[in-house]
């Protein structure tokens, strides 16, 4: 089912698509929209296709139905050259493989391939944005160092800095905090909430973390066994009757009382507050009041 939404600011978009490996469908009808300036997170419990959805956007997944269009004017984005496609849309993957034999800098340069001629031509931005990129994820000191002696972490934000030295309009992201240590999360959901409201950035997130997607994302899109449960703002979709619905689990959603912030919290059986008469959701509320 497709609705009809304003294109103002519209960077990219999947619509009716569906997606499938070996003829098993396990995307179907799913529509989603990313814009300028905005963060969407793309949640959901383990294996409701929110990777397979992140991929078919990135042109990484072909759709048996449906299409992928970039720009306010829905451009074809599975029509366009790959090298134009690359300029504009970027992904960091949740595993790739390590290379071996090269050093951190080369990697992140790996990033400009789609402003270079065939014959490795001029880019005259590319130090500058290599730079930058290696900075901005704290890769900088390490840029002469071989990618394969480095840590899982410190891998996952030199791949960053590659995505980030492409310096495209619209990021794609799938489970980016993963290995990064606390600080690192925070740092990189504060970077990504920059590359939006500051450079206007369309990002898309893939996120487990459902306090991290409250404290990160402007949209939310919730899958549920393939198909978009729900999509809006951050108070519309993580609520506690639809999130315990989805994921088959007490969760508990409440304002922080420091932060202000919508968390949500699995309540599991040992759960101290639980009692078997109780609701749940009321415990959690008095919990954080006092
Ligand atoms: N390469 C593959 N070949 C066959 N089936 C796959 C492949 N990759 C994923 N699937 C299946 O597609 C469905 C959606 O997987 P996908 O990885 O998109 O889900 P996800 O929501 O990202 O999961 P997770 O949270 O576990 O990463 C799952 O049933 C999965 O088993």
């Amino acid at each position: 089912m497709s609705q009809t939404l304003p294109t103002e600011g519209l960077a990219l978009a999947g619509r009716d698509l569906n997606l499938s490996y070996d003829r098993r469908t396990v995307v179907t009808g799913a529509a989603i929209e990313l814009r300028r300036g905005a963060v969407t997170a793309l949640l959901g419990p383990n294996g409701s296709g929110k990777s397979t959805l992140l991929r078919s956007l990135a042109r990484l997944h072909r759709p048996d139905a449906g299409g992928v269009t970039l720009g306010a004017d829905g451009a074809d984005a599975l029509a366009l050259h790959p090298k134009d496609f690359a300029r504009q849309v970027t992904l960091l993957s949740q595993s790739r493989p390590t290379p071996s034999g090269v050093t951190v800098r080369d990697v992140v340069a790996y990033g400009r391939h789609p402003y270079r001629g065939r014959f490795r031509t001029a880019d005259p931005d590319g130090p500058r944005a290599v730079g930058h990129a290696m900075e901005v994820t704290g890769v900088a000191a390490m840029a002469d160092r071989g990618v394969d002696e480095l840590s899982g972490g410190e891998l996952q934000r030199v791949w960053l800095a590659t995505c980030l030295a492409q310096d495209t309009g619209v990021l794609l992201l799938d489970e980016p905090t993963t290995y990064l240590d606390l600080r690192y999360q925070v740092e990189l959901l504060d970077l990504v909430r920059d590359l939006a409201a500051v450079h206007g950035v369309a990002v898309g997130v893939v996120l487990h973390d459902l306090n991290q997607a409250a404290q990160v994302a402007d949209h939310v899109v919730l899958l549920d066994s393939g198909v978009v449960r729900a999509a809006g703002s951050v108070d519309d979709v993580l609520t506690g009757d639809l999130l315990t619905d989805v994921y088959g689990i007490d969760v508990a959603v409440y304002t922080h009382p420091v932060t202000g912030r919508t968390c949500c919290e699995a309540v599991g059986r040992h759960d101290v507050r639980r009692s078997a008469d109780d609701d749940v959701r009321v415990l959690t509320d008095q919990a954080v009041a006092v």
